[in-house]
């Protein structure tokens, strides 16, 4: 295929722009350039300092970037088949793409295309190098298939392009074909491009896509077959078409052919039913185009009928008949009256809505989809929208990469949780085995569920293998993280800012804010909110500050403890895929019960290098002394190891993405950080014990709380002796609730990555709970009050049916930042003993010190300390 490639200086005359609009693609070598309004699909290069994921939701179709930019390297949040890897200029002896093996091996290998920026030499050097008598295929196509070897295609083939290095004003017709017949695409300055009689000195549009293309014919007369569609691709019937006729089409916008008996033919000239061209390509073995045109009545057909292959069917025939009526409905017809009735059609698209949204019998879905359909179809008509332009916005729905919450308005979602499905209809439980269980992704529209295992069947291995935790690449992750935190070390707020720029996009001339903080109005209910879920922590915190204790352990000897708060504090607020100002709370509150002097809390800003305002909000409340504008490895290292304007802490608390762990335990180990840290608290998890008496809505729900917070989220089920008939009504609560979250991509990632395992009893399912020491660990029974004495290991503990994971994330009292990883094994959750260290004294009388010294003595001589020995000894002279 040609992609033309357009930059910023071009002008390009109206024609030849219209042109190129009918191709698959474009290229702008300048991002804020791209024209991303409509078709055709819009590739652009991209640089550091552009926001991809911002460019990709608002229409662009794929972000090129450089092969070698680490920068843009890792950038995510969205489907890498929706990257570009630009490999610069290969020297002329890189025939193997040893620029493209270097570059797999750092790990930056998947995408949907390469682009290879080769020279006219190199090019035709290749192909001319031809030996006929050779096995395999010519150099330049084996260059393509290493390119396409050595890039991981993301969701499919890589596609191959190749570019001209320096200039593409040597672009040639047989350089084209040899590209084109190598399987690659060619990228060609739209500048040096023509249409019509416009192309002096220029390559004529037609002829240079059939050369790229390698467009053939296998028939005598060299003509090739058209297929021409409408604009939803509807078959209308099959020309044919040749160079002169293509160069006519394109220079026109118009359906123009080869008539086998008239030649040079523009359809619907005499006869009116004219065609405007939207879309020209070519098949995949380029033999064939495809025109995709708006058709004017009577239609395409010799017999004066839309398509030669009979009338349309299903929602194209809907749209054609409700546009017709539009024009011509008698008055009196029922779709007459909806057009003059607005108050009607609303009523009727909200009555079929409901019903579509009741209907559970699948030939009702369809029966009650269809009448929605059908009204929906009205109202576009009736707003002079046609079905090409609902398809349109789909199409531009589709490229969107960050989803809107598509919370339904209050009141739209019944607030009591629906029946169980009846036992009748459910299915029999699946019991995969372990080794079976292909772990992946639900897909749209596949049923969100978990692996489901009988206790009674797994192995003693098996049962173990279910305790661990998904594997998380340590080696990789420290290897990015380690520079981050060298160059904050040696280089400061300077380094700080640079990352901040590459990680967070926000250009920013400080690092720290200082307190007082200027916090921006908030909503009532938000402050009130966060008002009310302070007063409840702070409260649960402050009960838990120890009192100093005094002991004599022998008569004259007193021993005492007491706590002193830890001095500079850093909290880290994660801020990366949500902002979480209860994180703040969960972190600052029990810093300022505690009473450490100095808190310092860092967060990512936002783009623009502010602070989300409730983060501010709860800064100000808990007293925190600063604010550090950074997230990641960044902020750590700066916390821990101080800047210019980051103070020094002495310990460091908050959970955090893979980055952020990376970098506490880098600094917790380094002695010259002087630097401790609260736990490692990774992915978010939950195991919930379920029996008879559950609720299954309320079980999916907690399920689901925890899902929603990342693809790694942990979402375990324990089954006390459930029937086939409980599971399912679990598995379809799960299933429905998750369709209609927000954040459905990601929990269609989690959630089958968790499972449910069945048991026949609750002391079996607390064993397993144990063992697997999860971080919130959630007792839907009856009497699950009288479980809470057989735990052993859980981050944070919720008790019965009223008591959801959520009131604990947000505002019952308790901490949030829990340990995960099983590592509530050994680890308490953050509390305010966090934020104190204990410090012991002991006073001893003349008699105390003469009641305990035969036993220091002894144990000092024991231990051949003569120092220790002494000490007691000289006094006792005295005594
Ligand atoms: N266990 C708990 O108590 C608890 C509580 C709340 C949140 N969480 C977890 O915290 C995590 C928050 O993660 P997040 O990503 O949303 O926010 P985050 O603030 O932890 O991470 C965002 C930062 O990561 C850095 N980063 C991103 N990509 C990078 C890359 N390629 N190389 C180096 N650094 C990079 C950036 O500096 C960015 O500012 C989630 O996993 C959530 O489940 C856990
Ligand atoms: N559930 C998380 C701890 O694993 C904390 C959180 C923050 N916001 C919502 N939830």
């Amino acid at each position: 295929m040609l992609v033309p490639k357009i930059s910023p200086s071009q002008t390009l005359g109206p024609a030849l722009k219209r042109a190129l609009g009918l191709l698959p693609s474009v290229l702008y070598t300048d991002a804020s350039e791209a024209n991303v309004a409509g078709e055709p699909a819009v590739w652009a290069q991209v640089s550091a300092s552009d926001d991809v994921q911002a460019l990709l939701n608002s229409g662009l179709s794929v972000a090129v970037i450089g092969a070698d930019d680490d920068d843009l390297a890792h950038v995510g949040g969205f489907d890498r088949a929706r990257l570009a890897l630009r490999y610069a200029s290969a020297s002329e002896d890189d025939s193997d793409l040893s620029t493209i093996t270097r570059a797999a091996t750092v790990g930056i290998n998947r995408a949907g295309a390469v682009i290879l920026d080769l020279t006219a030499q190199q090019i035709s050097a290749a192909t001319d190098s031809v030996d006929v008598e050779a096995q395999g295929p010519p150099p330049l196509a084996a260059l393509v298939r290493a390119a396409e070897r050595q890039v991981i295609g993301a969701n499919g083939p890589v596609r191959v392009l190749v570019e001209l290095s320096g200039s593409s004003e040597g672009w040639t017709l047989g350089l084209l074909s040899r590209v084109g017949s190598a399987g690659a695409s060619a990228v060609v300055d739209a500048g040096i491009l023509g249409v019509g009689d416009d192309c002096t000195g220029r390559l004529e549009l037609g002829a240079a896509l059939v050369a790229a293309c390698g467009l053939s014919s296998d028939r005598t007369d060299g003509l090739v077959t058209t297929v021409v569609v409408d604009e939803q691709r509807a078959c209308l019937g099959v020309a044919y078409s040749n160079g002169a006729s293509l160069a006519a089409a394109l220079a026109s916008g118009d359906g123009v052919y080869w008539s086998r008996k008239r030649g040079l033919w523009h359809k619907g000239l005499t006869s009116g039913a004219t065609q405007t061209l939207v879309g020209v390509s070519v098949d995949c073995d380029a033999d064939a185009l495809c025109f995709r045109v708006r058709q004017q009545s009577p239609g395409f057909c010799h017999r004066q009928t839309n398509s030669c292959f009979g009338p349309a069917a299903g929602l194209a025939r809907l749209a054609q008949t409700v546009a017709d009526r539009r024009l011509n409905a008698p008055e009196g017809s029922y779709t007459r009256r909806l057009f003059d009735d607005s108050a009607l059609l609303r009523a009727k698209i909200v009555e079929e809505a409901g019903e579509l949204a009741d209907a559970t019998d699948p030939a009702d879905v369809a029966f009650e989809a269809a009448d929605l359909l059908y009204f929906a179809m009205v109202k576009c008509a009736a707003h002079g929208v046609s079905l090409a332009d609902v398809e349109r916005s789909l199409d531009r729905k589709h490229l969107k990469v960050i989803r809107r919450p598509g919370d339904a308005k209050p009141g739209a979602i019944p607030a009591e949780p629906k029946a169980p499905t009846p036992a009748a209809a459910i299915p029999e439980v699946s019991r995969t085995s372990i080794q079976n269980a292909g772990i992946r992704a639900a897909l749209p529209g596949e049923k969100i569920a978990l692996r489901v295992y009988s206790a009674d069947e797994l192995s003693e291995s098996e049962r173990d293998a279910l305790l661990q935790r998904p594997l998380v690449d340590s080696q990789e992750i420290m290897r990015r993280v380690r520079p981050i935190v060298d160059a904050v070390r040696a280089r400061g707020d300077a380094a700080v800012l640079e990352l901040t720029a590459k990680f967070d996009g926000a250009q920013m001339d400080s690092v720290v804010v200082r307190a007082p903080f200027n916090v921006p109005e908030l909503p009532d209910s938000v402050r009130a909110a966060i008002d009310q879920a302070y007063a409840n922590v702070r409260c649960f915190h402050a009960a838990q500050l120890p009192a100093d204790s005094a002991v004599e352990t022998m008569p004259g000897v007193t021993c005492r403890r007491f706590s002193r708060a830890i001095e500079r504090v850093g909290l880290y607020v994660p801020g990366g895929t949500a902002v979480l100002p209860s994180s703040a709370l969960m972190l600052g509150v029990p810093a300022q019960v505690a009473g450490c002097r100095e808190i310092v809390l860092a967060t990512p800003p936002r783009p623009d290098g502010s602070i989300v305002p409730e983060v501010l909000y709860v800064a100000h409340k808990v007293g925190a002394t600063a604010i550090v504008k950074a997230g990641g490895a960044q902020a750590i290292a700066a916390m821990a190891y101080g800047t210019e304007s980051v103070p020094k802490v002495d310990k460091i608390c908050g959970p955090g993405n893979q980055y952020v762990t990376a970098a506490k335990m880098l600094a917790q180990n380094d002695s010259d950080a002087m630097v401790s840290i609260d736990m490692p608290a990774g992915p978010s998890e939950i195991l919930v014990v379920a029996d008879a008496t559950s609720n299954p809505a309320y079980v999916a729900s907690d399920l689901l709380s925890q899902a929603e917070h990342g693809p790694d989220s942990q979402a375990v089920l324990l089954a006390v002796g459930l029937s086939a008939a409980q599971m399912a009504a679990i598995e379809a609560e799960i299933d429905t609730q998750a369709a209609r979250l927000p954040r459905v991509d990601i929990v269609r990632q989690s959630v089958p990555k968790g499972f449910c395992l069945c048991v026949s009893s609750m002391a079996d399912a607390l064993a397993f709970s144990n063992a697997y020491a999860p971080e919130h660990l959630i007792l839907q029974t009856d009497s699950a009050s009288d479980y809470v004495k057989d735990i052993v290991n859980a981050g944070s503990v919720f008790v019965g049916h009223y008591s959801p994971e959520s009131c604990g994330d947000y505002a019952s009292g308790t901490n949030h930042t829990l340990p995960t990883y099983g590592y509530s094994k050994m680890y308490s959750g953050v509390n305010t003993a966090t934020f104190l260290k204990h410090i012991t004294s002991q006073e001893l009388t003349r008699d105390g010190l003469a009641n305990i010294a035969q036993t220091v003595m002894t144990l000092a001589e024991v231990e051949e300390l003569e120092a220790h020995r002494n000490a007691v000894a000289i006094r006792l002279k005295d005594l």
